[in-house]
C-alpha cells in the first residue's frame, strides 16, 4: 500500500471512531441524567480507574499503555464535560 492508500484507510477508520465516540457519549449522557436524578456526582474516580484498567488489558498495541491512556484521559474528560453541560 502507498501513502494515499494508508490515508484512505485512516479516513475510513476515523468515520468508525467518530461513530463509536458518539455512541459512548450517548451512554455517558444517559448516565449523567440518571446521576442528576439520583443527585450523584459527575466525577467518579473509582469507575474511571476501572475503565483505565479495562482499556489497558484490552490494548493489543502498537500503542503503549501510557499512550492509549493519554487518549482515554481526554475522552473521559470530554464525557464529564458533556454530563455537566446537560445538567
Ligand atoms: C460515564 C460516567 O461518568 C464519568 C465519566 C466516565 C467515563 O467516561 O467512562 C467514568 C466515570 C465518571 O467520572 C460514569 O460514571 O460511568
Amino acid at each position: 500500500m502507498d501513502i494515499s492508500d494508508w490515508r484512505q484507510k485512516i479516513d475510513e477508520l476515523d468515520v468508525e471512531i467518530v461513530r463509536l465516540i458518539n455512541k459512548r457519549a450517548e451512554a455517558a449522557r444517559a448516565i449523567g441524567e440518571l446521576k442528576k436524578t439520583a443527585d450523584l456526582p459527575v466525577y467518579e474516580p473509582r469507575r474511571e480507574q476501572e475503565v483505565f484498567d479495562r482499556v489497558r488489558k484490552a490494548n493489543p498495541g502498537p500503542l503503549a499503555d501510557a499512550e492509549l491512556l493519554h487518549v482515554y484521559e481526554r475522552i473521559i474528560d470530554v464525557m464529564r464535560t458533556l454530563q455537566r453541560r446537560d445538567l
